[in-house]
């Protein structure tokens, strides 16, 4: 044998080596699950697909493993194994990259949801103060009168007109009608008062950033810094322009703030930025993982619970009812959580999660998931349509659009059979903005118009989806009558 091939054999033991002592228990024990796939393990069907794949993967038991590129990761199913993994959530960790590799570590790595332990809490400091529940209850008024405005404004988006053929009855794509404004919201939150110029420049930038996300999903080449420059220079050069603009336009907005002598967040993280106590890329990715990143979830939830409402008469008439009797005070009524705005709002996200299979994330302690004993550190997923579904908990109607189920309900018995934002200190930072946001939308939207369907269940699951984004939002044309 040559000495190269000596030099191929040695380089290959040392890796298996390597493997064995980094991934552990994962390696050396079997645990079923699909098959790794080219390019990328399972992470394309997890995300391109997740709810079939929830469905097909039951075969590998309770308890199962996927790969997310070189990575084993544990899906837990259950109840049981859910209170088991939360039983430590407050110390739960992020792994490197959440296991996606380079491409998404150059957009996100360093973002606020990415960092653990001490470099996490300081980082949450930061940012948690424009996100707590006092923060969202004071903004409220400006959500509920934004929310007022944009669907007065909404004749503009039509598609199509009713058999008047005016602006009293008209039709709008879910998916499009509804996505901007969750995220200008947002975004007004953090900057203050947008000018058009610079809502259009955002908008511009957020759809260079959104055409990366494919990068993340593909991997194989662009899980390595090296692969990506010898393969592909466009995904570079994307990536490059991206991340100039998007500092240029921070640098811009912070200037254009401090001229007019306004205060909005962004001026308070900058100054952190400033003093050091954050680097430039954790506050621009985190920038990012608060606006970009997050418009998917919140367009998502926005477009499944008009769909849902709008689909189900009894429900639809509950809501309007409860609406028009707190017409007084639309804002406090938002911000509460025993009516049937809220429970319809949860009951949505309980049967359309935003995503089926949770971002994930490590437990320092080994785990033991019904007799699988897992390595600390792994990464550990949800499948969340089996809990929110398909668990017992939930009866035989459990696929059915049924909000007045909560009615009976206490918080503590929710605990480990719906998820939603999250579970311990790694809950969703920005739960209670969102909520409003989404709630001010639906409140104004269904006391302005009667809302229905245009396009009824053309897909198998009944309802068409959009897929244009990592979310699978609803998808099809609503018909809004003036009331
Ligand atoms: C209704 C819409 C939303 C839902 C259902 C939602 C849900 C979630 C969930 C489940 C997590 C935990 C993810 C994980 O396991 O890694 C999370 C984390 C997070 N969310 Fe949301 N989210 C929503 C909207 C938002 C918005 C609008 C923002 C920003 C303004 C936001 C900011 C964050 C942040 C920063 C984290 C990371 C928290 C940490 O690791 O400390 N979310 N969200």
């Amino acid at each position: 044998m040559s000495v190269l091939s000596w030099v191929a054999i040695g380089l290959i033991v040392a890796c298996l080596y390597w493997s064995i002592l980094h991934w552990g228990i994962a390696i050396l024990e079997r645990i079923a699950g699909p098959k790794w796939r080219i390019p990328n393990g399972s992470i394309i069907e997890r995300f391109t697909n997740g709810r079939a794949s929830s469905e097909n993967w039951q075969q590998y038991g309770s308890v199962y493993r996927l790969w997310s590129g070189p990575h084993p990761e544990i899906v837990i199913t259950t109840p049981k194994d859910f209170k088991n993994f939360s039983s430590d959530a407050n110390d739960h960790g992020k792994p490197h990259n959440m296991n996606f590799g380079w491409y998404l570590g150059q957009v996100l790595g360093q973002c606020l949801g990415f960092h653990n332990g001490q470099s996490w809490v300081r980082m949450r400091k930061v940012f948690d103060p424009t996100f707590t529940h006092s923060a969202a209850v004071a903004r409220i008024e400006t959500v509920e009168n934004a929310a007022r405005i944009y669907v007065e404004r909404l004749p503009r988006l039509a598609t199509g007109f009713g058999e008047k053929g005016d602006a009293d009855s008209f039709e709008l794509s879910v998916a499009e009608a509804f996505a901007k404004f969750p995220y200008f919201l947002t975004a007004c939150t953090i900057y203050g008062a947008m000018t058009e110029a610079e809502e259009n420049n955002l908008w511009r930038m957020t759809n260079k950033r959104i055409a990366l996300v494919p990068y993340f999903v593909i991997g194989g080449p662009y899980r390595f810094g090296l692969a990506t420059r010898l393969f592909d220079h466009t995904a570079i050069r994307r990536l490059r322009e991206f991340e100039s603009e998007w500092t240029e336009f921070h640098h811009r907005i912070v200037q254009e703030r401090r001229k007019q002598g306004e205060r909005p967040p962004i001026i308070a993280y900058w100054e952190h930025y400033e003093s050091g106590n954050i680097n430039l890329p954790e506050l621009l990715q985190t920038l990012d993982e608060l606006l970009i990143l997050n418009l998917d979830v919140i367009a998502h939830v926005i477009t499944w619970f008009i769909t849902l409402v709008a689909d189900h008469d009894t429900v639809k008439e509950e809501l309007c009812e409860e609406i028009a009797a707190n017409q007084h005070d639309l804002s406090q009524y938002i911000t509460k959580s025993d009516t049937h705005l809220h429970r319809c709002f949860t009951e949505s996200m309980r049967i359309q999660p935003f995503t089926i299979f949770t971002p994930g994330e490590y437990s320092n302690q080994v785990k033991n998931f019904d007799g699988v004993l897992v390595k600390p550190g792994t990464q550990i997923l949800l499948d969340v349509l089996a809990i929110n579904v398909r668990n017992p908990f939930w009866g035989p109607d459990s696929e059915a659009f049924k909000p007045s189920r909560f009615k009976s309900l206490k918080s503590s018995e929710l605990r480990y059979n719906v998820h939603s934002f999250g579970i311990g200190s790694r809950k969703c930072m920005g739960q209670y903005v969102a909520s409003h946001i989404v709630k001010a939308l639906v409140v104004n939207l269904f006391s302005k118009y009667d809302v229905v369907l245009a396009n009824k269940h053309e897909e198998a699951h009944g309802y068409n989806v959009d897929k244009s984004g990592w979310t699978p939002k609803a998808g099809g044309s609503l018909l809004l009558t003036k009331k």
